[in-house]
């Protein structure tokens, strides 16, 4: 796989909204720089040999403790056994659990049967993203299976500041490789809807560098915050809804409360609208251990807490730290904006209360789920109590061709189309758009069961369409 420079792509339609949207967002863009400058830092010092290791034996000998110190931590995540393990015996274990897993799911699911012939015989494999040290790409198995394969990126900056200190691409490529090694780990022992799976691996040699690590994972598409505020509010709250669902897990995963301490939406990714966590390196599971409340200070760049110690841990710092970079990065953005009206303070309250930490994932999540209950069941529309004035022609087995006008935010990007509840809300929509004439329900439904309506300025183009209903304003 030949590595390729990322394109930005800057190529947005700002609308007005946007705009105004935008200025919001440039406080955590400027925060997400200083993280990443952090990040960069993080790692910049994590990589310093001590200041009397100058030659290179002794540079290289300690570039290998660090090696084995983050393999150690790796080991501690996944189903292996933490003593003893020599870095080349850890496939041999992996492949053991692999064939565990196997016979659990009774060989239903195609997770960890992928292997080397699977990288081999990948076909259409192009770029999606890289960070600091992977790279992703997309590749076609069987034609037609999409996965994800996410290497150690040579080029880098893991890679090169570590070869540029220590001059060694092999150990250097060991001491990253880690990384990935703990991720898989960690995808391995977690199993939730909205973690990433783990299709497979395959370790080959590559570059001159032997046993080079490629997992091989479900595919996603990044996470774009842009386009995401052009969304549809429902899809927005299935967002939030996720990855509540996701921080819920992780405060009771098997292997204790796990904190995400690289939490920026670029580490998840969206499939088929479900958001997914992907970058698993940098979880962590140790709680800060404390003599008093001082030493629980959870720190953010515009806000800081103060948590209770008790028994020598900072209680909750983990579940804490993730649910505010969750209200930070995603909910204050999400979840209230153009949500139905009568939704707004419930959302409202999630959205104060996670930025306040009055709550843990339990409460929120109990909350959120409540939210989407209204919605389904078209509880939110109980109190509009607006007769409807016009009076509409019901066709059945009728669609319009063209008559089209836009409207903001359409699941539809030339057409008007919306998610309503009802035939009710249908009228509601369509009165309070002066261009609307007439709409057709179409068979398509989203994910809360909401239908999909397209609404339109006439009915010139009327003509019969089974399974579609359409109704036509009467009187002007
Ligand atoms: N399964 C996937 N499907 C689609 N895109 C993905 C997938 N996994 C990762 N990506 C994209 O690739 C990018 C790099 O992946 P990842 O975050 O794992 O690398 P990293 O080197 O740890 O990054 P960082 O330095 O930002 O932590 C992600 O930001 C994401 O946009």
């Amino acid at each position: 796989m030949k590595r390729r420079k990322v394109v930005v792509a800057a190529g947005f339609c700002l609308s007005f909204f946007l705009g105004t949207l935008l200025n919001l967002l440039s406080v955590p863009a400027f925060e997400h720089q200083q993280q990443q400058l952090g990040k960069q830092q993080q790692l910049d010092s994590s990589l310093e040999p001590p200041a009397a290791v100058t030659s290179a034996p002794a540079l290289l000998h300690s570039l290998r403790q660090q090696i084995r110190s983050r393999l150690r931590e790796a080991l501690r995540y996944g189903p292996f056994p933490e003593r003893g393990t020599r870095p080349l015996e850890r496939r041999r274990l992996m492949d053991l659990q692999r064939a565990r897993d196997e016979e659990r799911e009774h060989g239903g699911a195609s997770a960890g049967q992928l292997g080397c012939s699977s990288v081999e015989a990948a076909r259409d494999v192009r770029f999606v993203g890289s960070g600091y040290t992977k790279a992703v790409y997309r590749a076609a198995l069987n034609g037609s299976f999409a996965v994800a394969l996410k290497s150690v990126d040579f080029g880098g900056h893991d890679m090169e500041e570590c070869v540029r200190r220590y001059g060694s691409a092999a150990d250097c490529y060991r001491l990253a490789s880690v990384k990935l090694v703990k991720e898989m780990a960690l995808m391995e022992r977690l199993r939730h809807p909205n973690i990433l799976k783990l299709y497979g691996y395959c370790y080959q040699d590559s570059n001159d560098i032997k046993d080079t690590v490629t997992a091989i994972t479900e595919l996603g598409s990044p996470l774009e915050m842009i386009q995401l505020l052009q969304t549809p509010w429902e899809e927005r709250f299935r967002i939030c809804l996720s990855l509540v669902r996701l921080l819920h897990y992780l405060a009771h995963s098997p292997l204790g409360s796990l904190t995400l301490l690289d939490f920026r939406p670029r580490q998840f990714v969206l499939v088929d609208g479900e958001l997914k966590v992907t970058d698993l390196d940098d979880a962590s599971v140790e709680e800060t251990p404390c003599s008093t409340s001082a030493d629980c200070l959870l720190e953010f760049p515009a806000r800081n807490f103060t948590l209770q110690c008790s028994s020598g841990r900072c209680q909750g710092i983990n579940e804490k730290r993730n649910l505010y970079n969750a209200y930070r990065f995603f909910f204050t953005y999400l979840l209230p904006h153009s949500a139905p009206q009568a939704l707004r303070p419930l959302l409202e309250k999630i959205v104060n209360s996670t930025g306040e930490l009055l709550w843990g994932t339990e409460e929120t999540l109990a909350h959120l789920e409540k939210a989407l209950d209204i919605y389904r069941n078209g509880q939110y529309l109980i109190n509009e109590t607006q007769t409807h004035k016009t009076e509409y022609k019901r066709v059945l087995d009728a669609s319009i061709a063209g008559d089209n006008y836009r409207c903001w935010p359409s699941y539809q990007h030339d057409g008007c189309m919306l998610a309503v509840y009802d035939v009710r809300e249908a009228m509601g929509v369509c009165e309070s758009h002066a261009q609307c004439r007439a709409f057709v329900l179409t068979n398509q439904s989203t994910w809360t069961g909401h239908q999909l309506v397209l609404f339109k300025t006439g009915s010139v183009g009327l003509s019969s369409a089974k399974g579609k209903l359409t109704y036509v304003r009467l009187g002007s």
